[in-house]
C-alpha cells in the first residue's frame, strides 16, 4: 500500500461513532508494581490516575510493555521509549534493533552487507573506531554485540582499533561502568595478543558526553567530538579503567555524567583521534541519542558547533538512524521497516492530529510514534508542538519539568475547536508526559514522587478539557520506571550493596503499564475485552482507531475494546 491515500481508506466501525475528540496521553515510565517505599507512583498523590481504576475498573487494565510484546529479543528485556512508542503508533510488533543486530551477528550477515564492506576498505591502512554506549542495558546498545563486532572486525582484517566508550548508569545500575570497561579491556587485550593494536581511546558519561537527543543541547555532542575526533579532553589517563575509577571518586560523580576523558600514551599524546582515512562505526542501534553525532560525522554543512577538524572518514551506523534523512548513509544492519502506522491512517481518514511534548520526549510522540519517521504525513492535517526542555540540569532538580505546559497546550488544542473544521470528522490530541521516566532515571526517590504528582496533575488538566468537549481519553504509558526504584533480589526484596545500602534502580522495569479509557464521548457499552489477556502496547493503535469510529487495518494487533448491549 502506498501513501497516496486510497490504500489507506478504513472501513466504518459497525457500532462506534465518528466525530470525537480523543486525547491520547502517554505517561513516560509509569508502570504498575506492588506498593512499597520504592514505588514512587504509589507514594505520590495521584488522584486522577487512581480514580480510573477505582471508578471504572472495566475501562482500566494492564498491558505488556516489555520483551517480545514490543519486539525485543527476550522477556528479560525491559521496555523503552523507542520500542514502546513504535508499538503504540504502529499497532504491530516489529523485530527491533536489538534483535535485528543479534540476528545479523549470529548469522554473520552483518559482515556481508554494504555497510561493513564499505568500512572494511579502511582496515588495511587505517584505524577502525567504535563509538557508543558501553553496557548490557539493551536499550541503545549491548556489550555482547560490541564484543562480537570487535572480534569479527579483527578476523576480517582490522589491524588497529580504537573504542570510544560512553558510560551508562541509566539503563543499568550506577557504578557498573567499571566492570563494563574491565570486560572490554580484557577483550582488547585478547586482540592485542593476536597482533591487533586495540585500545580504548576516549570516554565520558552518556548524559554529559555525546548522547543528547532531539537537539536539546549540542554542547553534549561537542564534548564527545572533542574527545573522540580531536583527541582533546580535560582529563587524561593512561587507562580507561583508571579513568572511570578516578572520575567516580569526585563527590556526586555518577556513570551517566562522567566528564570526557582521553587515553594518552607515555608522551601524553592521545592514542586515538579520528583522522583522514579512518573507519568509524557508531554501535548504538537506537536512533534518538546517536543521530546528532551522526549528523556531525556525516554532514558537510554543519553549524551546530565548531568541529575544528572534519576528518574524511568511512562512517557507518550500526543501523540507519533516520530513514527519511537517510542518516547515516551507510549502516551495518537495516532498521525495522515500520510502515502504515496509525498516524498515517488517521490523516488519510480525515482525523486531524495534534502532538506535543517537551524537547527530551518530543521525538517520542512524533518520530518514534510514526515508525521512526521525521516530519508530517500531511502538514495541513497535523500540528506538532515542542516545548523547550530545561538544559544543563538533571531533572531531579526540576521534577515538574514541563508537564503542565504540555497539558496546557493539549487543553488549548482540545478546547480551541481548531481541529474540528466542518469537513473534519474527528481529532486526536497526543502527548507524552515525561516526568516519571526522566526523574526516575536520576535515581532520586523523593524527586520522583514529586514528578509523579506533576504527571497526574497534567493528566487531570487534559481529562477536564475532554469532559468539556464531550470527548474521549486514552491514558497509558510506554514502559515502567517510577513504580520501582530499587533493584530486587530473587525474593523481590530491595537488593543491597556491600555497604548495606539499597541499590537504586535508575533504569526502566519489566512491569506492565496501565491503560484507561473514558470520557463523556465514549459510547455506552464500550469496555475492555477479556479475551486479549496478553494484550500489549501494540494493541492500543487498533483501540484508538476504533474509538475514532473506524475498523482497524486487518493486520494490526487486535483491539482491546468491545461494545456490549444494543
Ligand atoms: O535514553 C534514555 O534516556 C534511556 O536510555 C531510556 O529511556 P527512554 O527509553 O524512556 O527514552
Ligand atoms: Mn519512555
Ligand atoms: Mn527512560
Amino acid at each position: 500500500m502506498g501513501s497516496s491515500g486510497n490504500g489507506f481508506k478504513l472501513a466504518d466501525h459497525p457500532k462506534l461513532p465518528k466525530g470525537k475528540t480523543i486525547a491520547m496521553v502517554v505517561l513516560d515510565g509509569w508502570g504498575e508494581a506492588k506498593p512499597d517505599e520504592y514505588n514512587c507512583i504509589h507514594n505520590a498523590e495521584t488522584p486522577t490516575m487512581d480514580s480510573f481504576k477505582k471508578t471504572a475498573p472495566e475501562k482500566w487494565r494492564l498491558i505488556r510493555a516489555h520483551g517480545t510484546a514490543v519486539g525485543l529479543p527476550t522477556e528479560d528485556d525491559m521496555g523503552n521509549s523507542e520500542v514502546g512508542h513504535n508499538a503504540l503508533g504502529a499497532g504491530r510488533i516489529y523485530a527491533q534493533g536489538a534483535k535485528l543486530v543479534d540476528l545479523a551477528l549470529a548469522s554473520g550477515k552483518i559482515y556481508d552487507g554494504e555497510g561493513f564492506k564499505y568500512i572494511k576498505e579502511s582496515f588495511a591502512t587505517n584505524t577502525l573506531h567504535l563509538i557508543g554506549l558501553l553496557s548490557d542495558g539493551g536499550v541503545h546498545s549491548r556489550l555482547d554485540q560490541v564484543q562480537l563486532l570487535l572480534k569479527g572486525s579483527a578476523e576480517r582484517g582490522a589491524k588497529r582499533i580504537r573504542v570510544h566508550v560512553l558510560t551508562d548508569g541509566r539503563d543499568v545500575i550506577d557504578g557498573t561502568s567499571v566492570a563494563f570497561v574491565e570486560t572490554l579491556e580484557k577483550d582488547l587485550a585478547d586482540l592485542r595478543s593476536k597482533g591487533v593494536d586495540a585500545q580504548i581511546a576516549s570516554g565520558g558519561g552518556r548524559m554529559y558526553v555525546t548522547m543528547d537527543r532531539y537537539e536539546n543541547d549540542w554542547s553534549v555532542v561537542k564534548r564527545g567530538w572533542d574527545a573522540q575526533v580531536l583527541g582533546e579532553a580535560p582529563h587524561k589517563f593512561k587507562s580507561a579503567v583508571e579513568a572511570v575509577k578516578k572520575l567516580r571518586e569526585e563527590p556526586k560523580a555518577n556513570d551517566q555524567y562522567l566528564p570526557p576523558f582521553v587515553i594518552v600514551d607515555d608522551n601524553g599524546k592521545s592514542v586515538g583521534p579520528i583522522v583522514d582515512g579512518d573507519a568509524v562505526v557508531t554501535f548504538n542501534f537506537r536512533a534518538d541519542r546517536m543521530v546528532m553525532l551522526a549528523k556531525a560525522l556525516e554532514y558537510a554543512d554543519f553549524d551546530k558547533f565548531d568541529r575544528v577538524r572534519v576528518p574524511k572518514i568511512r562512517y557507518a551506523g550500526m543501523l540507519q538512524y533516520d530513514g527519511e534523512l537517510k542518516l547515516p548513509n551507510r549502516y551495518l544492519v537495516s532498521p525495522p521497516e515500520i510502515e502504515r502506522t496509525s498516524g498515517e491512517y488517521l490523516v488519510h481518514n480525515g482525523v486531524k492530529t495534534f502532538a506535543c511534548s517537551e524537547t527530551v520526549k518530543f521525538g517520542h510522540v512524533t518520530f518514534f510514534w510514526n515508525g521512526n519517521r521525521s516530519g508530517y504525513f500531511n502538514s495541513e492535517m497535523e500540528e506538532y508542538v515542542e516545548i523547550p526542555s530545561d538544559v544543563g540540569i538533571t531533572f531531579n532538580v526540576q521534577p515538574k519539568m514541563k508537564a503542565i505546559e504540555i497539558a496546557e497546550k493539549a487543553r488549548d488544542a482540545i478546547l480551541s475547536g481548531k481541529f474540528h473544521q466542518a469537513n473534519i470528522s474527528t481529532c486526536l490530541v497526543r502527548v507524552n508526559i515525561p516526568n516519571g521516566d526522566m526523574v526516575g532515571h536520576t535515581g532520586d526517590v523523593k524527586a520522583t514522587v514529586v514528578a509523579c504528582k506533576a504527571a497526574d496533575d497534567a493528566v487531570k488538566m487534559i481529562i477536564d478539557a475532554i469532559e468539556q468537549v464531550g470527548g474521549i481519553y486514552v491514558v497509558t504509558a510506554d514502559h515502567g520506571n517510577a513504580e520501582d526504584m530499587a533493584k530486587r533480589d530473587k525474593s523481590g526484596k530491595p537488593a543491597v550493596d556491600k555497604n548495606g545500602n539499597v541499590q537504586i534502580l535508575t533504569s526502566h522495569t519489566l512491569q506492565p503499564v496501565p491503560i484507561a479509557i473514558g470520557g463523556p464521548g465514549l459510547a455506552p457499552g464500550v469496555r475492555f475485552r477479556s479475551d486479549v489477556p496478553d494484550g500489549g502496547l501494540a494493541n492500543v493503535a487498533a483501540t484508538v482507531i476504533n474509538l475514532h469510529g473506524f475498523e482497524a487495518p486487518s493486520d494490526y494487533e487486535p483491539t482491546l475494546i468491545e461494545v456490549v448491549g444494543n
